[in-house]
């Protein structure tokens, strides 16, 4: 092998139980989130079970076999919900001349088990099964939310706790998202170039924290960490026999309130160097938790952020309103006009 076709080293992130609420777990995911921004929890250690997993797996695989017209019928707006087809998305303009080779279908929050956007006809019968994903990776997120809290030393009087998880009530509208992704196998007739052509560009997630299902052999994922490093869907510590963990990581948001202490990692999705071009269909889930949109991004109140000299607003964004308090909604609206072009 000559050093070129040495694979790169996986990313090695922790993976985490997350059974318990208490101090020990708290220090590792905040660990985790501060060195790496990912983190694997252990599928049996949440609320999620993988029987609902690979039901939304077959769902997300009724809905993108099904005809274009009828997802054309819930094309993606500016409210970020719905359909967006192949090269439809640019997630890293800089460096790409041709989109991301993928398509997504975007879930905005339920409301009293109703989906406030239009269903593809595909999925109508569905739609108690999606709410409850949708409650189900909510729930998840705020257990995580609460010991991020505990982990950063939130102080008591302040919230303790409570502090982050009270901002994702649900009382009003948030920016989150539950999105169901396909990367097709590439078509022979595409022209793809891998180095210049991708199936999702360079990123980072926008909100508070990220939810992300894989499926079992169907890689792809690679973190920016000292170079590109792949992420397993299975750790090594994980058993394959095992269901795959759920990636977890850090948005932009969560990152920005946190002065930067818990990292947001610029991650893309490659045809792995391990399939031809032609490769298989990758499926994954992604859920994006956001704050509700009126929250108020102040600087959190924490001694153990504050020893560490870390204030709100490490990113661009607070360079833009000049030491102003922005809301939710207002970092959401800015970064997603950078992505799709959108005018602010
Ligand atoms: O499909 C994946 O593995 C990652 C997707 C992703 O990073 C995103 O949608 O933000
Ligand atoms: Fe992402």
């Amino acid at each position: 092998m000559s050093t070129a076709e040495i694979p790169p080293e996986q990313a090695q992130i922790p993976v985490i139980n997350v059974s318990q609420i208490d101090t020990e777990t708290a220090d590792r995911l905040v660990d985790a989130a501060a060195r790496f921004g990912f983190i694997f929890v252990e599928l049996e250690s949440t609320n999620i079970d993988y029987n609902s997993v690979q039901h939304m797996f077959q769902l997300s695989k009724k809905f993108f076999s099904s005809p274009r017209a009828e997802k054309e019928k819930c094309a993606i707006s500016e409210n970020n919900k719905g359909w967006s087809s192949i090269l439809s998305e640019t997630l890293d303009p800089e460096h790409q001349t041709r989109g991301d080779f993928k398509e997504a279908l975007n879930f905005g929050e339920f409301k009293d088990g109703r989906a406030q956007q239009p269903l593809p006809d595909s999925l109508v019968e569905d739609e108690s099964t999606l709410n409850d994903f949708f409650a189900s990776c909510h729930n998840l997120c705020v257990r995580l939310l609460q010991l991020f809290a505990m982990g950063l030393k939130i102080d008591e009087e302040a919230g303790g706790k409570d502090w982050f998880s009270s901002r994702h009530d649900q009382s009003g509208p948030s920016g989150s998202i539950l999105r169901l992704l396909h990367y097709p196998i590439i078509p022979s007739d595409a022209n793809y170039v891998p180095g210049k052509d991708i199936r999702a560009g360079a990123h980072s997630d926008y909100g508070s924290i990220t939810l992300l299902f894989q499926r079992p052999g169907q890689e792809g994922l690679e973190i920016l960490d000292k170079g590109w490093q792949p992420a397993p869907v299975h750790p090594e510590s994980v058993d394959k026999s095992r269901p795959p963990p759920i990636l977890v990581n850090i948005g932009d948001l969560l990152s920005y309130w946190t002065g930067g202490y818990l990292k947001s990692t610029v991650h893309r999705v490659v045809v792995p160097p391990t399939a031809s071009i032609s490769g298989e269909d990758r499926y994954s889930m992604a859920f994006f938790c956001h704050p509700v949109d009126t929250t108020l991004l102040v600087p959190v109140p924490s001694a153990f952020l504050r020893e560490k000299g870390k204030k709100r607003g490490a990113m661009e964004v607070d360079l833009e309103s000049k030491g102003k308090v922005i809301t939710a909604a207002q970092h959401l609206k800015g970064r997603l006009a950078a992505t799709y072009g959108w005018k602010k």
